[in-house]
């Protein structure tokens, strides 16, 4: 992202353009629309339209989204701008006015609109630290509206207890509805819209195969993806297979083009049973799962769930192994070709975004933010819910037992045995034969040079000893894993952590493996095998 080439926006629509409107139209109700962007199974809108025959649907384009404090990489900005322009199309193929767009500080525009009359409307969502300020003060200052709607538990003090059984009951619900003929959408020339910000932001995304945004593109990978669900299974693992194989429905969940009751109603009725289906639907729970750790404490973006590891790795930070992991240069095959499929073309399946998590922290033994911050700016779905939830779980900053360490050779045998995805993205080991791109530096010399492959040269040997820093990392992780676990025992720490088990869980981890003077006696039984 540039830097504006012109004046920067100005905070729009104006006092007096929101004044004028509402003089010569009555008022209602704005619908604050952030990553909901749909007006079916919406509960913003459907409680916007039964309290007000005149809705006006907003998305305020907040500068600090946009600005070098902008966490997004060009490509998920132009994939939201899809997802804006289609939203617009959806309110005015109902015969609404479209959707306005705003730009400013959030609280800024929505005060206008509340001084000159309106009621406001948003869909609750789960956020990091930022997120959950900004909403808390437009309920308390402006009166604004938070419709829950989204499966997750808020009016409970333990929000795990029965969880399942309550998103269970709300994927069974009908979905939100509302009358369009009944509602006159209402809308604000502002000047603004999603042209304008892209040339004052200068976005000008280089990914390539980026998806189109919008819930019509999305409705269309719904439908073929439910047709060959039953390849499911088998195309979950490899790098090759997943492209094509899972979903692909991530960064459309992520911006709300379907909501998870949509995709679970579509999949339910029209996929065969199977284990296709079974193991879709539990990702979808994940999803929720997920997202209830976020609710349940905003500080998963910026610290570690677990006191006992906050810090760790920070002593070995060195920018040099960290920009060798961003940039795809580790001499590990398959971390590099993910590496650079992610800088590219902003997705990864589930498998190698856990592998690169695993042998960055793992393995490098860098500082857990700086990986997670890298994996948020670039990809297309990257969901603060689900991408630092994620990576503390797979970095093993929980302080569960049973941390899985993934090999990256392994990966290589196991999931590119001819080595197609590794000389996709790292094609200066096309050349070699395949039986040596699980390890390159160990190709015998005689090989190489026949091919013209100096590891070295052409290729880095890897940039860690591999044993000898999982090994290292083992002995150090092991050395606080009991005092980590007896931390669950502490009910802040249990509540942050948000296990599926709910509190009870986290006690009995805390009785079997907690160790509370920390010598780490009870915690190698904790770490599982390099897989
Ligand atoms: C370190 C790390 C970071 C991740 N960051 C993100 C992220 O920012 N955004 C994101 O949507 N997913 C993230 N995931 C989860 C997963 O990798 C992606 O959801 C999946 O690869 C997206 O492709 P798909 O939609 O084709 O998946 P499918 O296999 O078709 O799954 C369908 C949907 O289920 C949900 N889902 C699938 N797997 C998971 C999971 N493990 N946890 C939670 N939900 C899941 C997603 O909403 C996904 O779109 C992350 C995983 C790891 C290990």
């Amino acid at each position: 992202m540039g830097s504006p080439d012109d004046a920067p926006l100005p905070t729009a629509p104006e006092r007096e353009g929101v004044r004028d409107a509402t003089e010569t139209e009555p008022t209602g109700i704005v619908v604050w629309h952030r990553k909901d962007l749909r007006i079916a199974d919406n509960p913003a809108v459907a409680a916007a339209a039964a309290q007000s025959d005149r809705v006006l649907p907003l998305f305020v384009f907040d500068p600090g989204f946009y600005d070098e404090r902008g966490a997004a990489c060009d490509a998920r900005i132009e994939f939201l701008h899809d997802c804006l322009r289609d939203l617009d199309r959806q309110y005015r193929d109902v015969g609404g006015a479209g959707l306005t767009y705003a730009h400013g500080d959030p609280l800024d525009v929505l005060r206008r609109f509340v001084d000159a009359g309106w009621g406001v409307v948003a869909a609750a969502s789960a956020t990091g630290r930022y997120g959950r300020r900004r909403d808390e003060r437009a309920r308390d200052e402006l009166g604004v509206e938070f419709a829950a709607g989204d499966g997750l538990v808020r009016d409970a003090d333990r929000p795990r207890d029965g969880w399942s059984d309550r998103v269970e009951s709300w994927l069974a619900e009908e979905p939100y509805d509302w009358d369009p003929r009944s509602v006159a959408v209402a809308g604000i020339d502002t000047g603004i819209d999603p042209e304008r910000v892209r040339d004052a932001y200068g976005i000008d995304s280089t990914k390539t195969r980026v998806p189109t945004g919008g819930r019509g593109p999305a409705r269309k990978k719904l439908r073929a993806f439910t047709e060959r669900i039953a390849d499911y299974p088998g195309s979950i693992s490899s790098p090759v297979d997943a492209r094509e194989g899972t979903s692909g429905l991530s960064p459309y969940l992520r911006f709300g083009c379907l909501s998870v009751r949509e995709v679970h109603r579509h999949v339910d009725e029209r996929a065969p049973d199977g284990r296709g289906k079974s193991m879709f639907v539990s990702r979808l729970f994940w999803n929720r799962h997920y997202t209830q750790k976020l609710l349940d404490w905003p500080g998963w973006l910026d610290e570690a769930v677990n006191p006992v590891y906050r810090g760790f790795n920070r002593d070995r930070h060195d920018p040099d192994l960290v920009a060798a992991w961003k940039e795809g240069r580790t001499g590990f095959p398959m971390v590099d070709a993910s590496m650079r499929c992610l800088r590219e073309t902003g997705w990864l399946n589930f498998r190698m975004r856990a592998l690169c998590a695993s042998v960055y922290f793992h393995v490098l033994q860098q500082p857990w933010r700086i990986g997670a911050d890298h994996f948020y700016r670039h990809l297309i779905d990257g969901d603060p819910a689900i991408n630092y939830t994620q990576w503390q779980s797979q970095c093993g900053l929980v302080g569960r037992p049973g941390l899985r360490l993934y090999d990256p050779r392994k990966q290589v045998r196991d999931q590119d045995p001819d080595g197609e995805f590794v000389t996709r993205w790292v094609p200066e080991l096309d050349p070699l034969p395949a039986a040596h791109l699980d390890a390159p530096e160990k190709t015998p010399l005689s090989v190489q040079r026949e091919v013209g492959v100096e590891i070295g040269e052409t290729y880095p040997y890897p940039v860690v000893d591999y044993e000898a820093a999982r090994s290292e990392f083992r002995d150090r992780y092991g050395a606080v894993h009991g005092a980590a676990a007896a931390r669950l025992a502490d009910e802040s720490v249990a509540r942050r952590a948000s296990l599926s088990g709910g509190l009870g869980a986290a006690r009995s981890i805390a009785a079997d493996h907690g160790d509370a003077d920390g010598d780490g006696g009870a915690t190698q039984t904790g770490l599982g095998d390099f897989d």
